[in-house]
């Protein structure tokens, strides 16, 4: 029987959804063994200082051993977020499928009575750490106090029920994948929170020329979400930004033509570019491409430059 290892950080999150591909690529692969390793980053190590990493340039906080334990052949396939993982893989790796997507929103949880975005009382206290959420809900509603809000779902969570917030903002797909769709209050729609480029989506990693292992990932490809997230990373690439930016990107399909929708906002909110476009999902990189240049040329440059400074 052939073995495939496949890399995890140990998060509940991370497990959850490692969990549920091993389920994936055993139906696709009855005869194969498929084995979990956990193995712990820098980010989850070092919590603290992600922004302070963020400002060395250590962008793969999140999977720089894991890529690592590829590399050593410790592992055989790795499991990311897709959105914490950079726009661009190690020469000797590649990404080798990206499953079917779940909800890429963004959702609320609040206490009693704050359980709806547009109903919080004035100067409510948001949580969230995320630049891209704060910029998109102080745009939204100026009078909200955001507060910051770091660590794995389950402390945020519990951070919900201390004095210091009214409520909470997170990623559907984090909630929905351990099981704890219950405890979300409202979907966000895209139209006031554009969701995180790749939010909601895997990525499967491999050694590039690991032939057997990229055919097993590739059992759960799913082409419609890969069109997707790549016009939605195009967008964030072609602005230059990285994962620490108050940028959206938010990417659908529907009767055959793909619609992609960018934002780029100030820190503060005081200002959002907007911009969309559409056409054959084949072009999804060019699309990403030509949006990140229209909202160039509305000025989104200053906007980038500006929170790459503020934050480092
Ligand atoms: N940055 C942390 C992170 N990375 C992936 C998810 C879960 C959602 C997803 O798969 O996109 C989360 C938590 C969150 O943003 O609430």
């Amino acid at each position: 029987m052939r073995t495939v290892t496949v890399g995890t950080r140990g998060s509940t999150l991370a497990l959850a959804q490692t969990h549920w591909v091993v389920a994936r690529l055993k139906e696709e692969w009855p005869e194969t063994d498929f084995r979990i390793q956990t193995i712990a980053t820098k980010g989850d190590r070092n919590r603290a200082s992600l922004i302070s990493m963020a400002k060395e340039g250590d962008k793969g906080f999140w999977i720089k051993e894991i890529e690592d334990a590829l590399l050593a052949k410790r592992i055989d396939i790795a499991v990311h977020s897709l959105k914490d993982l950079p726009t661009s893989q190690p020469e000797e790796l590649e990404v080798a499928s990206i499953p079917k997507r779940v909800d890429a929103r963004d959702v609320l949880i609040g206490k009693e009575g704050m359980k709806r975005l547009a109903d919080l009382p004035q100067g409510a206290r948001v949580g969230t750490s995320s630049v891209r959420r704060k910029a998109f809900l102080k745009a939204f509603r100026p009078d909200l106090q955001i507060v910051g809000l770091r660590g794995n779902i389950d402390t945020r969570l519990a951070a919900l029920a201390s004095d210091e917030y009214d409520a909470i903002i997170l990623a559907a797909a984090g909630l929905i994948r351990t099981e704890m769709r219950h405890r979300i209050d409202e979907f966000i729609e895209p139209d006031i929170m554009l969701p995180a480029p790749g939010q909601g989506a895997l990525a499967l990693e491999t050694r590039a020329d690991d032939d057997l292992t990229v055919e097993v990932a590739y059992a759960i490809h799913d082409h419609t979400t890969d069109d997707r997230i790549t016009a939605e990373r195009e967008f964030l690439a072609g602005l230059g930004a990285g994962c620490m930016a108050p940028v959206g990107a938010h990417a659908t399909v529907k009767g055959g033509i793909l619609t992609l929708e960018g934002w780029v906002a100030a820190l503060d909110g005081s200002q959002v570019l907007r911009a969309t476009t559409s056409g054959d999902p084949s072009e999804c990189a060019e699309l990403g491409a030509e949006l990140a240049n229209d909202t160039l040329g509305q000025g989104a440059q200053a906007l980038v430059d500006a929170a790459h400074e503020q934050i480092a």
